[in-house]
């Protein structure tokens, strides 16, 4: 009878009043609308689309594309939310520990700018395996980083040695795999066929004891002709450039990219390779998991100098890797619904175009990428300012916008 009496109705609205009001609701809220699926991007060749998106969420409509909307993830919502709180309780290691592996004869700062990026966005511990000849060149250019020169090139062995050097090789990246919480594949690694070898078992490793992996750069020329290093693993993203993107879609979709149909032709691909979450990126980085796509536009800097793709791949890595953790520990009924690899494409994208603005602003044409890096940290500062965040304030500040938490900074002097 509980439910006729006046008392309990008013109860019941009562509650559900608090229920919207929380910050737990208000959470999930920011996800959903972060990840709206768009209309138009459930099934290939799906071009049809008229609905627009709901007037009560933050999401805006993309007009660019000719085939239907693209919506702009709320990624500032995205970064707040899974950005964990600067707690005095935790200790080394539970910001996230990351792990690149790449660096090469030829490509020393690719692997360099990933690594240091992850730590400037707030990883604990981040780890290079790299080949003999690159290892000291990337310790010189950071303390910070622990390098391990365990990786070698055809040149380096002779026929006879090749499968005990391999099988060493794993042995050692396997010793450290479990205490990783993302590995970046690709970032400065070269293309040398006994090289990627040798890195195809690392993927596989890596995927048995399911650690979430960020292709990049030659990884991505790797998985292009071994697509069975990634298909079906939703622990892997792919972050292809234009040309690393056309590649991918000639060899898996046999066909041309495709820009009328950018966000079809994205959604197919990714089903194509078994719901791996793919960043597509450009003008605008398009994000999608075969399920939904999304898209970051924020405009970022108009210099396009080499290695910002690495920044993006190292800031991906801890980005997943939180959301990942966020989803985990905070009991969302709609987690199935809330892929964190998604996650981590939409905050790094967003981090990413916030410092290359930053850095632009200052530098102007002679930008590089230290630059960018050396503004990481005060991009997320803007976003979510680390000095008011601990374990038991980090809901109720977290659903502050930066600029308002800001000022209640600056009013409680
Ligand atoms: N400082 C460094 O050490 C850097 C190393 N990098 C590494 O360099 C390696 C190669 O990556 P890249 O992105 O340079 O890849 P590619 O070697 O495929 O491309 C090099 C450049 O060639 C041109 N190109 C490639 N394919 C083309 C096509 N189909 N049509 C027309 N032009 C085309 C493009 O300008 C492209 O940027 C990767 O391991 C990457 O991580 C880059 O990340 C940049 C920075
Ligand atoms: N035309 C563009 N306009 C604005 N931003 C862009 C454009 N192209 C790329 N970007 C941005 O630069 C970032 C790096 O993308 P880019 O295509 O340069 O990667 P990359 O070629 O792999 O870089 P790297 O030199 O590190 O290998 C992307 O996140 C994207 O946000
Ligand atoms: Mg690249």
């Amino acid at each position: 009878m509980r439910n006729h009496c006046p008392h309990a109705w008013h109860q019941q609205q009562h509650r559900g009043r608090m229920w919207a009001a929380s910050p737990a609701f208000r959470r999930r809220l920011f996800l959903l609308r972060s990840l709206s699926p768009s209309p138009c991007a459930a099934l290939p060749g799906n071009a049809a689309c008229s609905s627009s998106p709901s007037p009560s969420t933050s999401i805006r409509v993309n007009a660019m594309s000719a085939s239907g909307p693209v919506y702009e993830a709320d990624a500032e919502a995205v970064v707040r939310r899974i950005t964990p709180p600067l707690d005095r309780a935790r200790h080394k290691g539970q910001a996230g520990k990351i792990a690149v592996i790449g660096g090469c004869r030829e490509y020393t700062g690719a692997p360099y700018f990933a690594a240091i990026s992850a730590l400037k966005v707030g990883a604990d511990l981040s780890h290079v395996f790299c080949t003999r000849d690159a290892a000291t060149v990337i310790k010189s250019y950071s303390p910070e980083l622990i390098v391990h020169p365990i990786l070698e090139e055809s040149y380096s062995v002779s026929d006879g040695e090749r499968e005990s050097v391999s099988s060493r090789i794993l042995t050692e990246v396997a010793k450290w795999m479990e205490r990783f919480d993302c590995i970046v594949v690709g970032p400065g690694l070269g293309r040398d066929s006994f090289l990627l070898d040798c890195v195809s078992n690392i993927m596989r490793h890596a995927r048995q004891a399911n650690i979430p992996t960020v292709v990049d750069g030659d990884g991505l020329f790797l998985i292009t002709n071994n697509l069975s290093l990634v298909e079906g693993n939703l622990l892997a993203i792919l972050t292809p450039n234009v040309y690393e993107y056309k590649r991918l879609v000639q060899k898996v979709l046999n066909c041309e990219v495709n820009e009328e149909n950018a966000s079809e032709q994205l959604t197919a691909l990714c089903q194509k390779i078994g719901g791996i979450t793919i960043m597509r990126k450009g003008k605008a980085d398009i994000i999608s998991d075969g399920k939904t796509v999304t898209q970051v536009s924020t405009f970022g800097s108009p210099r396009r100098c080499g290695g910002q793709g690495d920044i993006l791949s190292g800031s991906v890595a801890v980005f997943a890797s939180w959301a990942r953790h966020f989803l985990l520990t905070n009991e969302y009924p709609t987690e199935k619904s809330v892929n964190p690899m998604m996650l981590g494409c939409i905050a790094g994208s967003l981090l990413l175009r916030k410092a290359a603005s930053h850095a632009f602003e200052k530098n102007k044409r002679s930008t590089v990428t230290t630059d960018i890096i050396e503004l990481l940290g005060k991009s997320l500062e803007d976003i979510c300012p680390a000095g008011l965040l601990s374990s038991t304030s980090k809901i109720i500040l977290n659903e502050m916008p930066g600029e308002a938490i800001k000022q209640e900074r600056a009013s409680e002097g």
